[in-house]
């Protein structure tokens, strides 16, 4: 068989329909069907593309991609971690598109007394997965006329709160565009099936104090729709 399936991996349902939204724009398939995994995971097929349900952080994103590609080997040539996600000021405003060209673990390490110390540095693990197609699918969406930033997007366990911490995360990962939960945990899982990876998010709110008054869930929701519509599906395809 070869590996001509895109599984796109969302935290919650409401991506999940969001991102099947875009994919039946872009191949008009009228009916998607759905199944579900082992592990409770919801899969829907629509076109050339799977689009599994994981749960919330990047242990729920592991444990479900691995399932799925454990379950259909040689079947996916990419894995994309997709839905909304927090977006770094200036570059990635509420309701713009994220690309990640990397795929970043910002907490997986140790506080020592000089500071956080992430686990490569610590001499036993690695933090960053490079991207496949990030160039192209980002000329794509800007050629669309989506406003979309390129850039590290930096996985987190704890969504930050504080515009001291998002300072810290800026600081310390140059050209983050953004930050969500469950990108390494895919990244991770992906790599040991070696299929390539890609992180595409919309945004929904800014990284930085707690403002729960200004998320945009809906609008980043129907921005993801029309980023999947507007992928260039026959290099993602091949
Ligand atoms: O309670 C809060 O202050 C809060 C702020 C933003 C997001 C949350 C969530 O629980 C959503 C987590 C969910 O959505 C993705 N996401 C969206 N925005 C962010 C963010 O700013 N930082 C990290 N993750 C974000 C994430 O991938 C999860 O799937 C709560």
């Amino acid at each position: 068989m070869t590996a001509s399936r895109v599984l796109v991996v969302t935290a919650v349902a409401h991506e999940a329909a969001a991102v099947l939204r875009g994919v039946q724009q872009a191949f008009g398939h009228a009916g998607p069907t759905e199944r579900t995994l082992p592990g409770g995971y919801a899969l829907t097929a629509c076109g050339p593309v799977d689009v599994l349900v994981a749960g919330v952080g990047p242990a729920a994103a592991a444990a479900a991609t691995a399932t799925a590609l454990a379950l259909a080997p040689s079947t996916y040539g990419l894995a994309v971690s997709a839905g909304i996600a927090g977006g770094f000021a200036p570059v990635a405003p509420v309701g713009s598109v994220v690309v990640a060209d990397a795929i970043v673990a910002a907490d997986l390490g140790a506080q020592t007394p000089d500071g956080f110390a992430d686990v490569t540095a610590l001499g036993f693990g690695r933090v960053r997965h490079t991207t496949r197609h990030a160039d192209t699918v980002a000329a794509s969406l800007r050629g669309h006329g989506l406003p979309t930033a390129q850039g590290p997007v930096l996985t987190v366990s704890t969504v930050t709160g504080s515009a001291e911490r998002a300072a810290e995360l800026a600081q310390r990962h140059p050209g983050a565009v953004a930050e969500a939960m469950e990108g390494f945990g895919l990244a991770e899982a992906a790599a040991g099936h070696d299929v390539p990876v890609l992180e595409l998010r919309t945004v929904s709110n800014a990284v930085g104090p707690r403002d729960r008054a200004a998320w945009r869930i809906g609008e980043a929701l129907d921005a993801l729709a029309g980023a999947f519509a507007n992928l260039p599906w026959a290099t993602l395809v091949p």
